[in-house]
């Protein structure tokens, strides 16, 4: 187990959206941190507010928090020099923009990289661990840091509890004692692809659950959405060669739970517009964040298709966001399914 006393790191962050500024803040407490966005202009002026203004205002940066528009000097800052250990690189993007910043990596060493994004890659279905290799090949110690997380909460230093996933010992060691401490606790797994499957698919469950709320179906259904919901996961996850107890975990339940119940949450907000009777795109310019459940829930539809896996309720969002489908109509459809075994091994069975 990695000592979790706090050695002094040097910590890239690579992009300046919500969540990549509430883990800068965080850790900044502990570590040399350079915050890399690539919009200059408004990087320049996080520089001059010290704040975050649009992803996350309200929220001051602490002294170990200094901006940075190089993205050479914000790789480079985590390299090892002749008095400290290499230090950490955290990519902190949606995973639309993953393999772009992946691209830009592409000859540099990389001492360690995490993850931040949740989702599968619209277009290829992959998860971030799989782009990661097709990009960058599988010689570099990385890894998905995630778990139940608003950056809000975490801005404030409000206690909070992640996990990361890799298969590299070393790696979970560094991101264990970097990230570790004060409010923060982080757990560790070297189940990659259950770590990605649970974060990934609860942004979908979010939309479902907004919409259940949205249209009043009140809190029997907020719980049976949430639990079938998990069953849904649990089956992709473990088809995909997830190990069971990981959808029982942080990273599985727990982010479930926090988002679906949340108004935090940017895919719960979705829904919740979805049942009002709003058009996909003005939600999505109403947040102004990324919701990867709505990428995702395309993305899960096809997977599941392929691999032969019931997903009920993600089938319903996705035809909800993409087919034009009435939510209550999918609420009526999902009622209407035959009773079923909810037995442990019935849940990890497609
Ligand atoms: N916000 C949260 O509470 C939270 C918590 C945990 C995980 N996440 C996950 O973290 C990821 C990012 O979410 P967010 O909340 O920061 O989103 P956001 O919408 O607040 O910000 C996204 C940021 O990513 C940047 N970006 C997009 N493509 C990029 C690229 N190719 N290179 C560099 N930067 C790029 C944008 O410019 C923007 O600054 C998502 O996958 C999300 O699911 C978010
Ligand atoms: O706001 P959301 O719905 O993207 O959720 C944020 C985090 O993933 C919660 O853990």
């Amino acid at each position: 187990m990695a000592e979790t006393t706090t050695t002094r790191r040097r910590i890239g962050v690579l992009g300046a959206g919500a969540w990549g500024t509430a883990v800068a803040i965080a850790v900044a407490a502990r570590h040399d941190v350079l915050l890399w966005g690539r919009n200059t202009a408004a990087m320049d002026e996080m520089a001059a507010a010290r704040e975050n203004t649009h992803y996350l205002p309200g929220y001051p940066f602490p002294d170990g928090l200094q901006v940075c528009t190089g993205f050479d000097g914000a790789v480079e800052h985590t390299y090892a020099d002749g008095e400290g250990e290499a230090g950490l690189l955290i990519a902190a993007c949606p995973v639309a923009g993953l393999r772009p910043l992946l691209e830009s990596l592409k000859g540099r060493p990389i001492p360690n990289l995490v993850w931040l994004c949740k989702g599968f890659e619209y277009d290829t279905g992959l998860l971030p661990h799989q782009i990661f290799q097709e990009v960058l090949g599988t010689s570099i110690a990385c890894g998905a840091l995630s778990g139940p997380s608003f950056a809000q909460e975490v801005a404030r230093g409000l206690p909070c509890a992640l996990t990361i996933a890799s298969t590299s010992a070393s790696l979970r060691d560094c991101v264990v004692s970097t990230v570790h401490g004060g409010n923060m606790r982080v757990y560790s797994s070297d189940d990659v692809v259950g770590v990605e499957v649970g974060g990934a698919v609860k942004n979908v469950m979010a939309i479902a659950t907004g919409v259940a709320d949205g249209l009043g179906l009140g809190l029997n259904a907020r719980a049976a959405l949430i639990t079938r919901g998990l069953a849904e996961v649990t089956r992709l996850g473990t088809t995909l060669g997830g190990n069971v107890e990981t959808f029982m975990g942080l990273t599985g339940m727990g982010d479930l739970i926090l988002t679906c119940t949340g108004d935090l949450s940017r895919n719960r907000r979705v829904g919740l517009g979805l049942a009002q009777g709003k058009a996909l795109d003005t939600i999505v310019g109403e947040l102004g964040h990324v919701a990867e459940g709505v990428p995702c829930a395309k993305a899960v539809r096809e997977l599941a298709a392929r691999l032969g896996v019931e997903m009920p309720i993600s089938n319903a969002v996705a035809a909800v966001l993409f087919d034009g489908a009435q939510p209550q109509a999918m609420v009526a459809r999902i009622l209407a399914r035959d009773p079923r075994d909810e037995s442990m091994s019935a849940m990890a069975a497609k």
